[in-house]
């Protein structure tokens, strides 16, 4: 029988993860540029999300879900980005490392390594596949560490290890973020030899509590775009360290057996 238009095959939903993601605003403001007032932008999580569309994918059956470079499901799924004929989504942007103001005085061996850190999205999508794949977020970080000496010696190398200081670092609980911090957490311990305490948060507290010097730091922060608005409001009281991964992006994501290829074609 006739599928009918993708909305209704979908039944006009976009299945989205946490409110406070820069990515959720963004798709809000791409379907307003493309018209789509009869669309729903689904709130939930990212592991809601990713739970919805490896059900769907398993069954062949359509859905379009808010995506980012770097994630699991571009390898693990054969996905693919809808067109942004509009660039409603933006450029390429950077996820940077931000600290709190005085965490160089405070504890600068964590200063200086937070400072070097800097991978590349095929690095943090082997760690998130790894946890896809169901190894725990400390398992998959202590094997990347192990599997890339090199990286993590340039990393910390003429750093003084800190004899069991405690650190706090934030983050939000995407893909990305959690692969990210788990392996800051493990170079940090076994390396420099912190007690290092992960705080889950959603987005808005993640920036604050940095910026008021509840936590130590955070490696989750999309500029310039994504978390612009955090950035503007609590930029003054924090210490940005710059991009510890290039190469990032947003938008639209789509199995490739949906043989729909734009934004554009959300509106037949
Ligand atoms: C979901 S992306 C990892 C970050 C964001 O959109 O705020």
């Amino acid at each position: 029988a006739a599928q009918g238009s993708v909305g209704e095959q979908v039944d006009h939903k976009i299945i989205g993860i946490d409110p406070g993601a820069g990515l959720m605003k963004a798709t809000d403001k791409a379907m307003k540029e493309y018209g789509l007032s009869d669309w729903e932008l689904v709130e939930g999580s990212s592991a809601a999300m990713t739970a919805e569309l490896t059900q769907a994918y398993k069954e062949k059956k359509p859905i379009i879900v808010t995506g980012w470079t770097p994630h699991w499901m571009f390898s693990k799924f054969e996905m693919k980005y809808l067109e942004d004929p509009k660039g409603a989504y933006g450029k390429d942007e950077q996820i940077h490392t931000i600290v709190r103001k005085g965490l160089k005085e405070d504890q600068p061996s964590a200063y200086a390594f937070l400072d070097k850190f800097e991978w590349k999205p095929a690095d943090m999508e082997k760690v998130m596949l790894d946890i896809a794949d169901g190894k725990k977020p400390e398992e998959a970080a202590a094997d990347w560490v192990k599997n890339n000496e090199e990286t993590v010696n340039k990393w910390v190398e003429g750093i003084q290890p800190a004899e069991g200081k405690k650190l706090t670092l934030a983050y939000v609980a995407w893909d990305s973020e959690i692969a990210s911090t788990n392996v800051v957490k493990t170079v940090l311990e076994q390396k420099l030899k912190y007690q290092v305490e992960l705080s889950q948060v959603e987005a808005g507290p993640m920036w604050v509590g940095v910026s008021n010097g509840d936590v130590d730091g955070m490696v989750a922060a999309w500029l310039p775009t994504t978390h612009e608005d955090y950035f503007k409001k609590l930029g003054a009281n924090v210490e940005d360290l710059g991009p510890n991964l290039n190469g990032t992006k947003l938008g639209l994501a789509v199995p490739t057996y949906m043989n729909i290829t734009s934004i554009e074609d959300l509106k037949k």
